[in-house]
């Protein structure tokens, strides 16, 4: 059961880059909420928008239509204050581990800055027991890395740091935009299972950003599939990547090598003279809105 009321929300928001000719609809009259505990899969190929969704929420981009709510309020009117709130409660873990962290400084003053500004009213020996608090919470033993630099890090270790830099503050969302693509193979679920992890301990919210239907799947309770801009199918995990019914949705999944589909499974086989006529239907504005499950949804595309 969703809590009614989302922590976070975009509602209807349109983002469009360039002009004329070279416009691009990055975003077009996206929806939805994050809700406490729980997370949400934002699911798209390259250059669906997925990103723009995500720099909408980090208040890099401002929408061009639509409102951004935190808690209910729109963050569009909020005052210095609110906005100072905000970027404490919403933190973000990037892709590249390596280049979001400093190489020149160590784990322990990565960890300490974001402290020093949020938390002022710790001392430094209070400082210190929460740094170690972190460390061992994104499963870390503090005295092996708080003294080491990135590099002496492995890729796995150094997502855990920035995992850990997002909840010095005391976040109530986490966007983390494909946080595992870096990564080797073997060490992706140890992160898959520290996202799960810090939902259920701490409660937060989570937008998990991926191309990658398996982890999402792995994940998140809810998904959206996003294409051209637009969400064109969400809801329940299950429900949508179990009866997918946008063909962009059923395109998607036909891609998703499957262990255990099995040879003669042909559900989601789709003809290849129909992919072209999908992505262009897809990609063309779909207004309307259509429930197909309990919690299930579309944007039906024209024939
Ligand atoms: N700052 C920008 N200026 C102009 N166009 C942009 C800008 N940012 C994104 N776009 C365009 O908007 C569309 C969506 O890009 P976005 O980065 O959000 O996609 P994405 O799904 O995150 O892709 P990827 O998985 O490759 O990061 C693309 O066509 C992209 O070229």
């Amino acid at each position: 059961m969703i809590d009614a009321a989302p922590i976070l929300a975009l509602d209807n928001v349109t983002k469009v880059f360039g002009h004329g000719d070279k416009q691009v609809v990055a975003a077009r009259s996206i929806s939805f909420g994050l809700h406490a505990g729980r997370t949400l899969a934002l699911v798209g190929e390259s250059g669906s928008g997925k990103t723009t969704a995500a720099r909408l929420i980090m208040r890099e981009y401002h929408p061009d239509e639509g409102r951004l709510l935190f808690r209910g309020q729109p963050m569009g009117k909020a005052d210095a204050k609110g906005l100072r709130a905000y970027r404490t409660s919403v933190q973000m873990v990037f892709q590249d581990p390596f280049s979001s962290l400093n190489p020149a400084r160590s784990i322990r003053h990565h960890l300490e800055r974001p402290l020093r500004l949020h938390q002022r009213d710790l001392d430094s020996a209070q400082r210190k027991a929460k740094i170690e608090e972190l460390l061992r919470l994104v499963r870390l033993d503090p005295e092996q890395v708080v003294a080491k630099f990135p590099h002496e890090l492995s890729g796995g270790q150094r997502q855990r740091i920035s995992i850990a830099r997002a909840l010095a503050v005391n976040p109530q969302v986490i966007v983390a935009d494909e946080p595992t693509s870096m990564l080797d193979v073997s060490v992706r679920l140890g992160i898959l299972n520290l996202l799960n992890e810090m939902k259920k301990e701490l409660g937060v919210a989570l937008l998990y950003i991926t191309h990658d239907i398996a982890t999402a799947r792995y994940v998140a309770e809810d998904i959206m599939v996003m294409y051209a801009g637009q969400i064109v199918e969400w809801g329940a995990m299950d429900s949508v990547l179990d009866d997918p019914q946008h063909p962009y949705t059923r395109l998607l999944l036909s891609a998703v090598p499957d262990p255990d589909r099995r040879f003669d499974d042909t559900r989601f086989d789709i003809e290849l003279s129909r992919i072209d006529h999908i992505r262009r239907q897809a990609a063309l504005p779909q207004p309307d809105v259509q429930q197909v499950g309990d919690n299930h949804f579309i944007r039906p595309m024209p024939d």
